[in-house]
C-alpha cells in the first residue's frame, strides 16, 4: 500500500446495489532511467460504479488502458505499474472491501468472491497437464471440500456449461480453442464468485465460437446474479452482451451510459466515430477515419486528450479538462460539446 494513495479519500461503497466503487483512481508506469523519471498515464482520475448483477463493458482503442483499469481493479498491480490515488472498494454480498486499504482481505477475496479472466487465459492451461489439475491448483483450496466431493462439484458445473465432464481428463493440446476458452470460464466460476472480470475472453475466436462463449458468459452471469466487467475493442460484442458501456480514452473515461442508449444517440465526438464506423449491411457509404493518432500517454495533450483530433474541438478544449456529467443519453460524458457531433 502506498501512502499517496491511503491520502485519497476513502469512499466507501454506499448503495448496496453497487458491487463495485472506484473514485478518482489513477495508476502509472513508472520508470527510473538513470534518475530521470518516466510516466505513463495508464488510468488518470476515473470514477464509476458497478451493480450487482450487470454486466459492465469497457471499450476504446489499443493502448487506450483497458487492461491497466482492470487490473487495478484487481489488485493486480506489478512494477513498473504503481497505483498514484484513488480508491477500490468491492462490495462482497454486504461485505465491503477496500482493495489497496486491506490486501489481506482482498487477497482471500480472489476466486472466491472475484474472478479474473485474463487476456489470453485460455493459453494458461498448462500443456503438459490434463486438465483436472487445473481446477485442483486453482480452485480446490478456496472451497474445503474432499476430494471426492471436488470433483463431483466440478463435473456438476462442467454439465450445466454443457461441457462433458470428460475434458478434465484431455490434455490442454487436445481441445480446440473454443474449448479452452469456455473451460476456462468454468474454471473461473467454479468456485461462483459474485464479480467476474474478463479481459478480451472472445478475441482470438471465430464469430460462432465468440456466439457460444459470450452464451455462456451470460448464462453463468444470469444464474450466478454476478456482475460481470467485460472489457473489448469490438463493439459489436458490447452490442451483445453488456447492459452498461463505458468508453475509454487515453487513459480516461470519455462517456459512459447504458449500452442502447451509447448505440442510439452518443455524445461524445469519439464515441460517436466508434459507433459510426461499425459496417452495416446495405450501407455503402464511404466512412471517415479519425484523423491522427492515439497521444503518447507519457506526455498527454493538455486539457481533453481526445482534442487534437476533435472535428468540433474549440479553444477550451485544449485548455481545460473536461470532467464526467450527466449526459443527455441517461449516463455520463465528459465534453463541452456533447451531443453536438453527428456522423453524416
Ligand atoms: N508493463 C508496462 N510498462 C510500461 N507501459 C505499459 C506496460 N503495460 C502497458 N503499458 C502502457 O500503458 C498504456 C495502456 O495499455 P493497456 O494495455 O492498458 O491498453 P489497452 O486499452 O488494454 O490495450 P489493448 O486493447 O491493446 O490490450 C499503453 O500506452 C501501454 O503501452
Amino acid at each position: 500500500m502506498q501512502n499517496s494513495l491511503r491520502k485519497a479519500p476513502l469512499t466507501l461503497v454506499e448503495n448496496s446495489r453497487d458491487a463495485l466503487t472506484i473514485d478518482g483512481l489513477k495508476c502509472y508506469y513508472v520508470n527510473d532511467y538513470f534518475g530521470v523519471r518516466r510516466e505513463i498515464r495508464a488510468v488518470d482520475d476515473i470514477s464509476l460504479t458497478v451493480s450487482k448483477n450487470e454486466i459492465y463493458g469497457i471499450a476504446g482503442e489499443s493502448s487506450s488502458g483497458k487492461t491497466s483499469l482492470i487490473k487495478t481493479l484487481a489488485g493486480a498491480i506489478r512494477p513498473p505499474m504503481r497505483v498514484i490515488g484513488g480508491t477500490v472498494n468491492f462490495n462482497f454480498d454486504g461485505k465491503p472491501i477496500d482493495v489497496y486499504g486491506e490486501p489481506q482481505k482482498m487477497r482471500a477475496a480472489r476466486w472466491r468472491h472475484l474472478s479474473y479472466i485474463m487476456q489470453g487465459s485460455m493459453n494458461v492451461l498448462n500443456p503438459v497437464r490434463r486438465v483436472k489439475h487445473a481446477f485442483n491448483d486453482f480452485a480446490s483450496r478456496h472451497m474445503g471440500l474432499d476430494q471426492a466431493a471436488f470433483r463431483q462439484r466440478v463435473e456438476a458445473h462442467l454439465a450445466r456449461l454443457h461441457l462433458d465432464p470428460h475434458v478434465l481428463e484431455a490434455f490442454p493440446h487436445q481441445l480446440s480453442g473454443g474449448m479452452r476458452q469456455r473451460l476456462t470460464i468454468a474454471l473461473a466460476t467454479v468456485c461462483e464468485p459474485e464479480f467476474i472480470i474478463a479481459d478480451e475472453p472472445t478475441t482470438a475466436l471465430d464469430v460462432l465460437v465468440q456466439q457460444d462463449v459470450l452464451a455462456l458468459i451470460k448464462e453463468v452471469q444470469t444464474r450466478m446474479q454476478a456482475s460481470v466487467i467485460f472489457v473489448t475493442h469490438d463493439m459489436s460484442v458490447h452490442a451483445a452482451i453488456t447492459d452498461r458501456l463505458a468508453i475509454m480514452y487515453a487513459g480516461r473515461l470519455a462517456e459512459e451510459g447504458p449500452t442502447q442508449a451509447i448505440f442510439d444517440n452518443p455524445q461524445h465526438p469519439y464515441t460517436a466515430h466508434l459507433i459510426g464506423s461499425l459496417p452495416r449491411i446495405g450501407d455503402t457509404r464511404t466512412r471517415k477515419s479519425l484523423q491522427g493518432k492515439p497521444p503518447a500517454l507519457s506526455n498527454p495533450p493538455s486539457g481533453c486528450r481526445f482534442h487534437p483530433r476533435c472535428p468540433i474541438a474549440i479553444d477550451r478544449c485544449s485548455k481545460e479538462v473536461p470532467v464526467m456529467q450527466p449526459s443527455a443519453a441517461g449516463g455520463r460524458v465528459a465534453c463541452f460539446r456533447a451531443g453536438e457531433y453527428k456522423i453524416q
